[in-house]
């Protein structure tokens, strides 16, 4: 879809102060075939602990120049985990807790589109979420908040990936700028039935990680983008073989030194840009319960987004009402 944001605008323009967007850093999350990043420097491990539990494996931070960038794979540098099973909160607050600001995703999808072929590249900007079992939110358990979600991928972010990705592609590959992923649960592939309903409702391409990240990269203000890469026509086209693991793999392959060379140099013009975007401020206008009524645990939990807010949280702020309500959820 089209966006008619302008293509850099000034960090002042976004209303955030210019040092968080300085120090700020650039989050990689790699799925199928990407489990680590080439060209940073200085890299070192991580292992960080969230109040959602674990991340998908530790997180490796390197440079590329004065850019910190965080890398973590995930489903693991080992693919562990399903798509069902990927720690997404636990993924995208640590991400957050590291002070990374816009993310940049790696995925393998299938094509639901004759022109979308094997082996091009998509940057979506739009989802429809036909996952069952993933969590939805950072909040809840007394603290409600309503991010708007019109546009899903971060429009300034995937404008530079879309940028990147075309000069980089060979003859006979094509950057597709824009499109819908269908995010469904697996790890089943779909039937043809899913297929063409999906088809049918004009979407681009499909995949099994998507929604549940950009939903919770924007809860935490961070601006999310995603590089695409076409594997296989899903199971619907009469001229290609259904997909299956073997043939995304082999395409993952094919591309794997492409999406290297597109994520390394999309880094170093965010390291040039550090774009500000509508996504670092989701939270402004979101947050619907008053501070002094969100129990104390729950406070406790997404502090890291909230803190902007309302500034750092200290139990005598909370009500008893609040206070006993939390109590009494406990048990
Ligand atoms: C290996 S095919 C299915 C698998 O590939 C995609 O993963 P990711 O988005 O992490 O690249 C798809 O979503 C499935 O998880
Ligand atoms: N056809 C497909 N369906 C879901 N996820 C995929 N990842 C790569 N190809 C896929």
């Amino acid at each position: 879809m089209a966006s008619t944001e302008p293509s850099t605008p000034s960090p002042q323009a976004s209303g955030l102060p210019t040092s968080d967007l300085s120090r700020a850093r650039l989050g990689v999350l790699g799925g199928s075939g990407l489990y680590a990043m080439e060209g940073l420097e200085d890299v070192r491990e991580l292992t960080v602990d969230t109040p959602y539990g674990a991340p998908s494996d530790s997180l490796r931070i390197g440079r590329i120049g004065d850019l910190e960038v965080v890398f973590l794979a995930r489903h693991g540098r080992h693919h562990t985990f399903t798509p069902s099973e990927v720690p997404y909160q636990a993924n995208l607050w640590a991400l957050r807790s590291l002070g990374v600001r816009w993310i940049l995703s790696v995925s393998a999808v299938g094509s639901l589109q004759e022109n979308v072929r094997p082996l091009d590249m998509v940057v979506p900007d739009q989802f429809i979420d036909r996952t069952m079992q993933r969590p939805l939110t950072f909040f809840g358990e007394g603290l409600v908040a309503h991010v708007g979600n019109a546009d899903p991928y971060c429009s300034v972010l995937s404008r530079v990936l879309g940028d990147v990705s075309d000069s980089l592609m060979p003859e006979g590959r094509q950057l597709h700028r824009g499109g819908t992923y269908l995010c469904m649960e697996g790890p089943a592939f779909s039937t043809r039935a899913e297929s063409e309903l999906y088809r049918s409702w004009g979407c681009t391409v499909i995949g099994m990680t998507n929604h549940t990240e950009a939903r919770l990269a924007r809860e935490a203000e961070m601006a999310y983008a995603t590089l695409a890469m076409v594997t296989d026509y899903d199971c619907w086209h009469a001229m290609h073989d259904a997909v299956t693991v073997e043939l995304v793999i082999d395409n993952l392959r094919a591309n794997a030194a492409l999406a290297q060379q597109i994520v390394r140099l999309a880094a170093e013009r965010v390291q040039a840009l550090r774009p500000p975007s509508p996504a670092h401020q989701a939270l402004r206008d979101a947050l619907m319960t008053p501070p002094a009524q969100v129990p104390p645990a729950t406070r406790r939990r997404t502090e890291l987004f909230t803190a902007p807010y309302w500034g750092p949280f200290s139990e005598g702020e909370v009500t008893t009402e609040a206070t006993t309500t939390a109590t009494t959820a406990a048990g």
